[in-house]
């Protein structure tokens, strides 16, 4: 073995002595690649070898270098899971210029509300709280929250209301009222939010929007997050009128978090059911990435614009792990074999109330074969065809909007350099 193959095998071993030894004695090694154009630290950073990769950076290793598949250290040992090494390595710049490597937090996934969940049980407080002035109302029709806007930028804005305005409305028998929570931080303008709370309907352009589901897409973070929780907890009233257990009617209790049996014999009514609260689907979504590292798979189903191509997605089954859940779906819906999985990020997606999970996952086969019913077309895509897309420049297909996670998932693993 020449004096580089052994000190790339020491640093990939963790033998700190032999290392620092073949150092001492040919500082030129510190650099030196081998197989695909990987360094000592990288080997280092894929076995999760602190030691030595803290040695190597005492004596002066380029960190920033990068593979023949364009990751760094850092890289390679974020994919791995060392965050003891990827943490030593900081963050290197690895991975395409204006690709975060940290998944954001989701759209749909702030929580600007504390929901005083004990609260909900407190009927006076409720009460009082329900006439307050400073109390804000949103209304919801058909699930569509009212809106003013799209500006001309597209977004657009919850329309807020005091209780003078909405109290004819509180009296209706179809009125389901829900009790979100309060504003974490009071915001220091709070009495241009209080002019700002709309007396009447109807007033600043406030409207129900006509394309729902793309415009629960144009709100702030912070509106989003507050829009999913309610429409979540509508859809489960809306779909959950009557009692599952016996069929008979139900009262909303909780501050709108509960719908109670008035039948007293109804089981549901002996301990807790599951079925009196709002209920959330787990879905698992995940970017599959080929054995080769550089390409991942995406799918298309019949619905989607033209040209678009996602994530695979699921939902999970009783009994059944994300990581299982994962497998199972990527086999039904392209034949591929998945191995390794591994959990990024998650997005509450409040059509109706799923929780979207999301992977990465490593497939341990490459052919496709979809499934007809469900996907139209599934294709390994090249890690630069899909930077490409991102970036808009040659574009050859188009992935979904910033605000989904199957957005977030693929440009992280663009970030991340996730191959090895
Ligand atoms: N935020 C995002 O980036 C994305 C969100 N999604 C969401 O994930 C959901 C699940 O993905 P799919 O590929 O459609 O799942 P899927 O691959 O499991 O197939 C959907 C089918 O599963 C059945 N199913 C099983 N359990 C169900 C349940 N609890 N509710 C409704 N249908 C159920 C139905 O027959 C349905 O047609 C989608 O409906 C969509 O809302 C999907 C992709 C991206
Ligand atoms: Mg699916
Ligand atoms: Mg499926
Ligand atoms: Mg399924
Ligand atoms: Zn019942």
């Amino acid at each position: 073995m020449t004096d580089s193959c052994l000190f790339l095998d020491a640093a990939a071993r963790g033998d700190l002595v032999q290392v620092s030894s073949l150092l001492a004695l040919g500082p030129s090694l510190l650099n030196r690649t081998g197989h695909s154009g990987w360094t000592a630290l990288m080997l280092a950073a894929r076995n999760g070898h602190y030691e030595v990769a803290e040695a190597l950076l005492s004596h002066g290793c380029d960190k920033f270098s990068v593979n023949n598949s364009s990751q760094s250290a850092y890289d390679v040992a974020a994919f791995w899971g060392h965050r003891h090494v990827s943490d030593l390595l900081g963050r290197t710049g690895g991975g395409p210029p204006g690709f975060d490597l940290h998944p954001p937090e989701s759209y749909f996934g702030r929580e600007t509300l504390n929901r005083l969940s004990a609260k909900r049980t407190d009927r006076v407080w409720l009460e009082v709280k329900q006439s307050d002035p400073d109390t804000v109302y949103l209304l919801f029709s058909n699930l569509s929250p009212m809106v003013s806007g799209p500006k001309e930028d597209g977004s657009t804005k919850l329309c807020r209301f005091r209780y003078e305005a909405v109290k004819d409305l509180l009296q209706k028998l179809a009125t389901v009222l829900v009790f979100l929570g309060v504003e974490r931080r009071k915001k220091p303008s709070s009495s241009s939010d209080a002019a700002e709370l709309l007396k009447r309907c109807g007033e600043k352009n406030c409207c129900f929007p006509k394309t729902p589901n793309r415009d629960l897409l144009r709100f702030s973070e912070d509106e989003a997050g507050v829009v999913a929780q309610a429409r979540s907890v509508l859809a489960w009233h809306s779909r959950y009128s009557f009692c599952p257990t016996c069929g008979g009617s139900t009262a909303l209790e909780e501050g709108g978090y509960k719908r109670s049996c008035l039948n007293p014999g109804c089981r549901s009514l002996k301990g807790v059911h599951n079925t009196c609260y709002p209920r959330v689907d787990p879905v698992v979504i995940m970017l599959v990435i080929h054995p080769d590292g550089n390409q991942c798979l995406l799918g298309r189903k019949k619905m989607f614009p033209v040209g678009m191509f996602s994530c695979l997605a699921g939902f999970i089954e009783p009994g059944e792990t994300v990581e299982e859940a994962v497998r199972r779906e990527v086999e039904e819906e392209s034949g591929v074999k998945v191995g390794p999985v591994r959990y990024v990020s998650c997005q509450p997606w409040p059509m109706p109330s799923n929780l979207m999970i999301g992977c990465l996952a490593v497939a341990v086969s490459t052919a496709i074969k979809v499934d007809d019913d469900e996907i139209e077309e599934a294709r390994w895509f090249p890690r630069q065809q899909v930077i490409d897309s991102f970036r808009g420049t040659r574009v050859t297909f188009t992935v979904p909007p910033r605000q989904t996670i199957a957005h977030q998932l693929i440009r992280h693993w663009i970030a991340v350099n996730s191959n090895l």
